[in-house]
């Protein structure tokens, strides 16, 4: 538990991610304290989804830095939004929710009785006991996403990324899973999640960063989500051009 006590912040200085030398977030400077649980909210476009890529590394800053401490690569668990798993890929429940173990057996390594275990403890956490030989093809939206959260609970990371991981879920399934980010969070791991449902957000996150291309508010979620800010993040989108260069111009608004 000390590792995850003692993991470090991860801080943002003036960072700008994008796409072909086109920023879709710009200007971010701030920090996400080790053990918080930051929501990042914002309309369609403004730039969540590619700031958890930018979290997790697979997208590298066109300008500023990310300081991610002294966290080690796996380290930061990701779900990406569900429309990006391919469904059709055979593998059934027992099978993907085991690969949350490949950060200590690595990919050829045996699971083991113990292992075997963890994995089965990790299914029953989710409720999807009796569910391990189902091909995740043949899985409900919510099933699915039960089990994409058991993988990420054997993860054992200190840092947990969730894009949209509520989205067309059922209500018990949600709670359910809301119930897992709590566990999470009384183990002291960060949460960082991308959320649409503001009722969610004010519930379960105490932080929340209001994003529309740039950070719009960043703090305690009663203050980051007040009505004229959630104005403003909506103004900000559609004023906002996508084949536009990269600003260097220091934290411009
Ligand atoms: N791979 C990509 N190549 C080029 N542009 C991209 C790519 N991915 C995203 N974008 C653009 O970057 C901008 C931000 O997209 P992003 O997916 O981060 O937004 P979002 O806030 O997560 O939106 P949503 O709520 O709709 O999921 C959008 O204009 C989008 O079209």
């Amino acid at each position: 538990m000390d590792r995850l006590v003692n993991a470090p912040a991860i801080r943002f200085e003036d960072v700008t991610l994008g796409y072909d030398g086109h920023p879709a977030v710009h200007h971010l400077t701030g920090e996400i304290a080790p053990g918080s649980a930051l929501a990042v909210v914002g309309p369609n476009g403004a730039g969540k989804s590619t700031l958890l890529k930018g979290l997790v590394g697979t997208l590298k800053p066109l300008g500023g830095s990310i300081d991610r401490g002294a966290l080690k690569s796996g380290e930061i668990a990701y779900l990406p939004q569900a429309a990006s798993l391919d469904r059709s890929f055979p593998i059934d429940v027992f099978d993907l929710v085991a690969t949350g173990l490949w950060r200590k057996i690595g990919p050829f390594g045996g699971v083991g009785a113990n292992g075997r275990a963890k994995v089965r403890d990790a299914i029953a956490g989710v409720g999807l006991t009796g569910f391990e030989r189902r091909p995740i093809g043949t899985l409900s939206g919510g099933q699915l996403q039960r089990a994409l959260f058991a993988r990420l609970a054997l993860q054992d990371a200190p840092v947990i990324l969730l894009d949209e991981p509520f989205a067309a879920i059922d209500i018990d399934t949600v709670r359910d899973l809301l119930d897992l980010v709590a566990r999470w969070r009384g183990e002291s791991r960060t949460v960082v999640a991308v959320l649409h449902d503001l009722e969610t957000v004010r519930h379960a996150f105490p932080e929340t960063l209001l994003l529309a291309r740039r950070p719009i508010s960043w703090g305690p979620t009663a203050e980051a989500l007040r009505p004229e800010r959630l104005l403003e993040a909506r103004g900000m989108t559609e004023a906002f051009d996508d084949r536009a260069p990269v600003c260097h111009a220091e934290h411009a608004a």
